[in-house]
């Protein structure tokens, strides 16, 4: 077993588990909270994650597969991806047009269906979508934040994200992210609802940082 990323709030680690190419990702206690509380609060996180990655699974959204749940120890196993981050990826091809807006369409088609799950991933990042090698379909990883929901507030604050993201991580970016948007309200049936919204935390976004 071998230790890959040491978070604040997990430890993930690289194994096979029945012979395939798994990953264990654990929660650890948080000594500054209230061992009961914390015991309640971690394993409520573990069952949380589980399940939103389940309701993706079989709804048809391409995630790692769920291999076993060890809610004594607060570890969830499951499908190691084999494949490259949506950030490595563009930080390559950001020249090519054709795959940035092949990227784009895969990306605004995969979150119209997840809110319309009513599911709220939490942390979209570019480093939280991988490309599957093998059929080059894009994976949602990493539900450690996410939630159920169906209000447009939460929804709008999950693309806000992840433009947030685009924009920190990959210069330029905006016409990329735009395309998104453009395909997330072609899919969605709230898009237009959920884009208003977006305006208005893109506005509360820009009045914090000028007061600081
Ligand atoms: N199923 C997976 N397949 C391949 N790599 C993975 C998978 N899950 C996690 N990883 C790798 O491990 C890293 C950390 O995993 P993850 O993002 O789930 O944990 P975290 O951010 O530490 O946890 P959290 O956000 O829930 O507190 C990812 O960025 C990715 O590189």
């Amino acid at each position: 077993m071998q230790l890959i990323q040491q978070g604040a709030e997990a430890k993930v680690y690289a194994l096979t588990f029945y012979g395939k190419e798994a990953i264990a990702k654990e929660r650890f206690p948080k000594t500054y909270r209230h061992p009961v509380l914390d015991k309640k609060l971690t394993a409520r996180r573990v069952i949380q994650e589980a399940r939103c990655l389940y309701r993706c699974q079989q709804a048809g959204i391409d995630t790692p597969a769920l291999y076993y749940i060890d809610s004594n120890r607060n570890i969830i196993y499951m499908e190691r991806i084999q494949g490259c981050t949506v950030k490595q990826y563009l930080l390559n091809q950001t020249d090519d047009k054709a795959a940035c807006d092949g990227i784009a369409e895969k990306i605004g088609t995969t979150l119209a269906t997840l809110h319309a799950l009513d599911i709220i991933h939490g942390d979209l990042t570019t480093s939280n979508l991988y490309i599957r090698e093998s059929t080059n379909s894009l994976v949602l990883i990493d539900f450690g934040l996410s939630f159920i929901s169906n209000l447009v507030e939460d929804k709008a604050v999950d693309l806000y994200v992840l433009e947030r993201a685009f924009l920190s991580t990959h210069p330029n970016s905006q016409a990329l992210f735009d395309k998104i948007i453009q395909v997330y309200l072609k899919r969605s049936t709230t898009g237009k609802q959920v884009y208003a919204r977006l305006e208005d935390v893109r506005l509360r976004g820009r009045k914090k940082s000028m007061v600081g």
